[in-house]
C-alpha cells in the first residue's frame, strides 16, 4: 500500500483524534512514542512497504531472540516494535538506575486494569517496557523452570519435545552462567550463550542462610535449576558487576550491524493483521509510525511477540478471538478462537519490610521456594520469597509470591476497536479466600525466618510493614497485594482450538502462517514458580529452531 505523504499525515492525525475522543478513561490510552526524530535504529521512513521472509511483531524479551536467530539462520527478517532502541542508554544497563527507570514513563506503557472489587476497588498497575528487549529490562531474577513444570507442558500438549531434558538444551543456548559459590557448576546450565547470568554467593551469609534453613527444618539447595524444586537457595541474576544482560542488547543490538538480512523498525506500532477469512492466511500487517501508515508482507510467516497483553489484543483487533466479544465491538470475525485473551495469571506479591542494622547483602539474592504451612515436605511449595536490601537506606523488603493461586484466571479483552487504546484487563487476585490465607501464612513464615537464632545473631531486624502489632494480616494482604508482573497465559498452548490458542509448534490454531512466541503462550492453569523471563528466552530459542528446521 503506497500512500501519499498528505494521506499518511491525515491518517495519523485521525488515529490520534480517535484515540483522544474514545470514551475510555484517559489512563487507558497507550503512550506509544511517535516522534519525528530517529533514535538509534532504523525508523520506517522509506516510501517502500516491507517484504521479508519473516515479520516479527514486538521486540520484547522473546521477539528480539526470534529476530536475531532467524537472521542468523539466513532468513530475511524484519522486526517491528513500538518502543525506541534504547540499548545504548546507560539507564537500561545499570542496576543502580533501575528504580529511576521505573519512574520514567517514556520507556513504558502503563496499563490500568479494571478496579479489583475484592481488593476494595483498588486499581493495580501493569507495565510493558516500551523499548528493545521489552520487559526483559526487569528486576533481573533469572530462574529456570523445574522438571515438574515441563511435565505440565508435555501433558497439556502431548509433545515430548517439552520434556525437561530437551528444554534444558534451550536454556543452555541462552545462558552464560557463572556462580561465585564453590559448588561444581551444575550441568543444567549453559556457559557460552548471550545472556550473562551470575549466581552470587558468599560463604559468610551463605552459611547463615543454610543454618536458617536447618533451624526451620528446611532443605538448602545450591541451585534451584532443573531437578530440585524446593528449598532455600540463592537466585541467579541478569546483573553482573552492576550491569544488566537482556535480549534487546545481548541478542539483537550486536546482530543488527552483523546481518544485512535483519531490519529493525522501532517506534512503529502494528495495528492490524490483515487476515483472509477464506484461506485462513495472514496477508499482511499494518503498522503506524511518525511517518505514516505502512504495510508489511511476510513470504513465510508472521511471529507475534507483543507480550501477554498486546498479543491477544492484536489478534482480537484483527478478527481472531471469541466471536461474542468481537461482535460487541463491530469487528468482523475472521477466525473463531474462544481462548484468545483468557487464562491470564500472575502470582501477586505481598511484602514484609524491615529496618535493619549491621546487615548487608551486596549482590546476594537469598530466596526460598517452600511450603508455608508444613516444613520439610520437599514438595508442593506454595510460596516463593526473595530478600531485597536497599544498601543505602538499609531497608529490607521480603517479597512473597503466591505460586499456587486458587482464584479463577483473569482475562484480556477490548475496550473498543481502536488499536491505539490499550486492552481491557481483568485481574483476580484474592478472589478465592485461600489465596489471602496463603499470603498470611507467607508473612508468618518470613517472621519465623527473622526470628531464628541465627538471623537474630547476625543482624538487627525491626519489622515496619505490616508491623509487629498488626493484628489483622488478612486486611493487610487485601490492602497491599500487588502485581508480581509475572503475567502468563492469554494465548495459551494446547492440543486444540477449543481449549487453547497455539499448538506446541507455536502456531495459531487454524491460521496457516501465524505463530505466537512470548509469555502469553504458557498453558492454561500454569503459574510461574519464581520468574518466567529466562523461560520466555528459552521458548524463543525453541521457536526459532522450529522455524529453521521447517524452512531450511
Ligand atoms: C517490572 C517487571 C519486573 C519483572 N521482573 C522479573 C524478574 O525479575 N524475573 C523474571 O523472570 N521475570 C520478571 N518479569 C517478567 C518478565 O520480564 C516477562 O515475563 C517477560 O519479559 C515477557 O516477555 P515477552 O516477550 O512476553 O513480552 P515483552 O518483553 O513485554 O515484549 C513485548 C514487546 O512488544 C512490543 N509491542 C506491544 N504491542 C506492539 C505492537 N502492537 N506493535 C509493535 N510492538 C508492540 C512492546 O513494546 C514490548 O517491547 C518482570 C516484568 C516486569 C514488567
Amino acid at each position: 500500500m503506497k500512500l501519499s505523504p498528505k494521506t499518511r499525515k491525515i491518517l495519523l492525525l485521525t488515529a490520534f483524534l480517535i484515540t483522544v475522543a474514545v470514551c475510555v478513561p484517559a489512563t487507558a490510552l497507550i503512550t506509544y512514542r511517535i516522534s519525528t526524530s530517529a533514535s538509534g535504529s532504523t525508523q520506517a521512513s522509506s516510501k517502500e512497504d516491507i517484504v521479508a521472509d519473516f515479520i516479527i511483531i514486538g521486540g520484547g524479551s522473546a521477539g528480539c531472540i526470534v529476530a536475531a536467530r532467524l537472521a542468523e539462520y539466513g532468513f530475511e527478517t524484519v522486526l517491528i516494535s513500538s518502543g525506541a532502541n534504547d540499548t545504548l542508554n546507560p539507564m537500561m544497563r545499570e542496576k543502580r538506575a533501575y528504580s529511576q527507570l521505573f519512574r520514567m514513563p517514556q520507556f513504558k506503557h502503563y496499563l490500568f486494569p479494571e478496579p479489583s472489587l475484592n481488593l476494595n476497588g483498588r486499581v493495580l498497575n501493569t507495565i510493558v517496557q516500551n523499548t528493545l528487549g521489552g520487559n526483559g529490562v526487569n528486576g533481573g531474577g533469572m530462574e529456570q523452570m523445574m522438571r515438574n513444570d515441563w511435565t505440565y507442558f508435555v501433558n497439556v500438549t502431548n509433545d515430548q519435545s517439552y520434556h525437561h531434558q530437551n528444554m534444558s538444551a534451550y536454556y543452555k543456548m541462552v545462558e552464560n552462567f557463572t556462580s561465585t559459590a564453590s559448588i561444581s557448576p551444575s550441568e543444567n546450565h549453559g556457559h557460552s550463550g548471550p545472556i550473562i547470568i551470575t549466581q552470587y554467593y558468599d560463604t559468610k551469609f551463605g552459611n547463615v542462610w543454610k543454618s536458617v534453613a536447618q533451624e526451620l527444618s528446611e532443605t538448602y539447595s545450591d541451585d534451584l535449576a532443573g531437578l530440585s524444586d524446593y528449598g532455600f537457595s540463592f537466585e541467579g541474576s541478569a546483573f553482573t558487576n552492576g550491569l544488566r544482560s537482556w535480549s534487546g542488547d545481548a541478542y539483537l543490538s550486536s546482530t543488527m550491524s552483523k546481518y544485512s538480512n535483519l531490519k529493525v523498525i522501532t517506534e512503529a506500532t502494528v495495528t492490524k493483521l490483515e487476515i483472509n477469512e477464506k484461506t485462513k492466511h495472514v496477508d499482511s500487517v499494518l503498522f503506524v509510525t511518525s511517518n505514516g501508515l505502512f504495510k508489511g508482507t511476510a513470504r513465510k510467516e508472521y511471529i507475534l511477540s507483543a507480550g501477554v497483553f498486546f498479543s491477544p489484543h492484536l489478534l482480537m483487533l484483527s478478527g481472531i478471538g471469541d466471536s461474542d466479544i468481537l461482535r460487541q465491538h463491530n469487528i468482523t470475525v475472521k477466525h473463531e478462537l474462544k481462548q484468545v485473551g483468557k487464562n491470564l495469571v500472575d502470582n501477586g506479591v505481598v511484602t514484609v519490610e524491615y529496618d535493619t542494622k549491621n546487615f548487608s547483602l551486596g549482590d546476594l539474592k537469598p530466596v526460598g521456594l517452600i511450603n508455608s504451612q508444613s516444613t520439610t515436605t520437599n514438595t508442593n511449595p506454595d510460596i516463593f520469597f526473595i530478600l531485597k536490601l536497599d544498601e543505602q537506606t538499609k531497608r529490607l523488603t521480603v517479597l512473597i509470591l503466591n505460586i499456587s493461586p486458587k482464584s479463577p484466571a483473569g482475562y484480556v479483552s477490548l475496550h473498543n476497536s481502536n488499536p491505539l487504546v490499550s486492552p481491557k484487563i481483568n485481574l483476580t487476585y484474592l478472589k478465592d479466600e485461600r489465596d489471602t490465607k496463603t499470603f498470611v501464612n507467607g508473612i508468618e513464615y518470613i517472621r519465623r525466618i527473622m526470628s531464628t537464632s541465627v538471623m537474630k545473631q547476625y543482624a538487627t531486624f525491626n519489622e515496619t510493614q505490616p508491623g509487629p502489632n498488626s493484628v489483622n494480616l488478612s486486611t493487610y494482604v487485601i490492602n497491599t497485594v500487588s502485581t508480581a508482573q509475572h503475567f502468563l497465559g492469554t494465548c495459551s498452548m494446547g492440543k486444540n482450538e477449543q481449549t487453547s490458542v497455539v499448538d506446541s509448534h507455536f502456531k495459531v490454531h487454524g491460521i496457516d502462517n501465524l505463530r505466537i512466541v512470548d509469555a502469553s503462550i504458557f498453558p492454561a492453569g500454569f503459574i510461574s514458580k519464581s520468574g518466567p523471563c529466562l523461560t520466555v528466552y528459552a521458548l524463543a530459542e525453541k521457536a526459532a529452531r522450529t522455524l529453521q528446521q521447517m524452512y531450511s
